[in-house]
């Protein structure tokens, strides 16, 4: 299949789009900058003293101050979820874009500490360049006290020592492998912006205050004309020389020199501000713990924890990060009907295998107790929700969800939706594709796929939802053993997912329709998924791919 211009359109236009300005703007204000420093009359004195490492280390600080400042509002996830939710976005692909804002927190992130470098190694030219070109001229330009001395700046070396722990801390792999490492070395963050507020009130570079009474290049009033022919900087500055004389420009004044006003200040503190009050807001609404209503083991190391919180509303699909730092989907949401809601969470590394310690120290298998004769757990808190892409599932006439192992949660949380009540919604067919290595995996939800399976076949609407369970690590045909989960019985197949089948013939009971793809599952399957949603359809159908990422 080849690339289809109209499916790309429907899946990258507008992340480019947004890509593109934000280069443009970047590469534009670098430029200017640049221009201004190297050009400016009033950076003349000092340009000729540090010579390109003023133009760079400007140029860079202005990109930083961009970056430094957008980089927070991505995830200002409050005031995302409620833009989300209101008429404000009222198009589907505005909240879209919106569900983009990590890959463009990123995107920023990375952007700075790029930038962080080129800024360092500018400066680091500049340090020698005040040391060694030590102006006798201008005092006041100086940051050296004496010809030869290096002034070390001492918070832009913590910058960079934050900004590296926050990098490294913030790869895939770490990300991945050890969550919490990444999350508290990330909320540096504070100190990073603490640190660069004060960064920037050194004032060590100066602009000239007086160019009018003291054009840049002109003769100072107590040399001759003759002296002036051995004007110090005559090579350098041939041509300003040979002017100043030509138009007779003799200094009024001596030159004045003064620091700019921080202006990372006018950047960064609107942003700022706003996170931290979303923070702060964040923190007040968490801050009451949950009832613990029940917590059971389920096969393959999962378990299921039901809570209760007051005043906690949730539209389907969406995240919560939940206890301390760990981000999870809920995978059944408060209704009108239930007051309670869930997360099942898998046992793989040592966060979650000590949280599953504390909910179930010695239990072999599942607790349920009365809410009058609850066992001690331990204070749990819930931060969210927060707006994530499985939302959307309900919004298109068609609908993909693909999920891989415990990456089902968020689909789950739809389908406790649907047997809610599903003709609420846009929603008219569902195809659910879920892939696990063990048979066991599938028990999670077995229950809730056979109760809404039946409840669609009752209401006369078995084409509504379309399941597919596929099983990868066995050779031959199992089957879930229960009687009651009999219709999941020929919906399982063994092996992974021919996914370009499956979007052949969902093309070809769809056409010239927009199908909505979903994705929870590894990145093997992701990047299929993507490849497929952006490739031609002979039936015509643009299917829109939506990715949900915990990582
Ligand atoms: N919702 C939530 O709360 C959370 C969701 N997640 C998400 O869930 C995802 C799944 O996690 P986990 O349970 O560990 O998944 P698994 O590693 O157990 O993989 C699930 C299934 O996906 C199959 N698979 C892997 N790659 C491909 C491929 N290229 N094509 C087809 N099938 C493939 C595997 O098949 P095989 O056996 O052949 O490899 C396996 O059967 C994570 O990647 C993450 O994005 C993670 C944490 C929390
Ligand atoms: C080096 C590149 C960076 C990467 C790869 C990166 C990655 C991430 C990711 C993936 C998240 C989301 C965490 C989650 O949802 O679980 C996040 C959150 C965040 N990042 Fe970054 N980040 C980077 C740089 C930065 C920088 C430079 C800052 C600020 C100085 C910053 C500040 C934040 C903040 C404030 C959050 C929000 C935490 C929250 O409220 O949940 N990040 N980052």
């Amino acid at each position: 299949m080849g690339l289809s211009l109209r499916s790309w359109i429907a899946n990258e236009g507008g992340k480019h789009c947004i890509l593109i300005t934000w280069l443009s703007v970047s590469a534009w204000i670098f430029w200017r900058t640049f221009i201004l420093y190297c050009s400016g009359a009033e950076y003349h004195y000092l340009h000729k003293m540090l010579g390109l490492g003023l133009c760079i280390s400007r140029a860079s600080a202005t990109v930083l101050n961009l970056n430094c400042s957008l980089v927070l509002l991505p995830m200002c996830r409050s005031i995302l979820t409620v833009l989300r939710g209101t008429r404000q976005v009222s198009s589907k692909k505005a909240r879209r874009l919106l569900d983009k804002s990590k890959t463009f927190h990123v995107t920023c992130g990375v952007a700075i500490c790029v930038f962080s470098v080129v800024h360092v190694g500018a400066h680091l030219v500049n340090v020698v360049s005040f040391s060694v070109r030590y102006s006798d001229e201008f005092p006041a330009l100086n940051v050296a006290h004496y010809r030869g001395q290096s002034v070390p700046g001492i918070t832009g070396v913590l910058l960079v020592l934050v900004l590296f722990l926050m990098f490294t801390a913030s790869s895939h792999s770490v990300r991945v492998g050890n969550y919490e490492i990444f999350w508290y070395t990330h909320n540096l963050f504070i100190l990073f912006y603490v640190v660069l507020l004060m960064h920037v009130v050194g004032g060590a570079l100066k602009y000239q205050t007086n160019v009018d009474a003291h054009p840049p290049g002109c003769i100072p009033a107590n040399q001759t004309r003759a002296h002036s022919d051995t004007w110090p900087n005559q090579e350098v500055d041939g041509e300003l020389v040979a002017e100043s004389r030509e138009m007779s420009l003799v200094c009024k004044e001596d030159a004045h020199f003064q620091p700019h006003f921080p202006q990372t200040w006018l950047w960064v503190l609107g942003p700022l501000c706003l996170y931290c009050g979303e923070r702060l807001y964040r923190y007040i609404r968490c801050n009451a713990s949950v009832t613990i209503v029940s917590v059971v083991r389920h096969p393959c190391d999962v378990i299921e924890v039901r809570m209760l919180k007051n005043s906690f509303k949730a539209r389907p699909g969406q995240v919560s990060p939940t206890l301390s730092s760990a981000v999870m989907n809920s995978s059944s949401c408060p209704t009108e009907n239930k007051e309670t809601f869930g997360i099942h969470v898998r046992v793989v590394g040592d966060w979650t295998a000590c949280f599953s310690e504390l909910l179930l120290p010695d239990l072999e298998h599942s607790e349920i107790l009365p809410m009058t004769n609850q066992r001690r757990y331990p204070k749990l808190y819930v931060d969210g929700p927060f707006g994530s892409p499985s939302e959307e599932v309900f919004n298109y006439e068609v609908s993909v969800c693909v999920a891989g192992g415990i990456g089902v949660t968020p689909f789950a949380c739809i389908m406790h939706a649907l047997l809610d009540e599903w003709r609420r919604y846009k929603l008219q067919r569902l195809y659910f594709v879920w892939v696990c290595r063990e048979l066991n995996s599938f028990y999670w939800f077995a229950e809730l796929l056979c109760g809404l399976h039946r409840k669609l076949w009752e209401q006369n609407r078995p084409d509504y939802l379309n399941i597919r369970l596929y099983l990868t690590t066995a050779q031959e045909l199992q089957n879930l053993t229960d009687e009651k989960y009999r219709p999941l019985h020929s919906r399982l197949l063994i092996g992974r997912p021919k996914l370009k089948l499956l979007f052949e013939e969902i093309g070809r009971s769809n056409q010239h329709k927009k199908v909505g793809v979903f994705c929870c599952a590894p990145k093997g399957v992701s990047r299929e998924l993507h490849k497929l949603c952006n490739s031609f359809s002979a039936s015509g159908t643009v299917f829109e791919y939506n990715k949900e990422s915990f990582s």
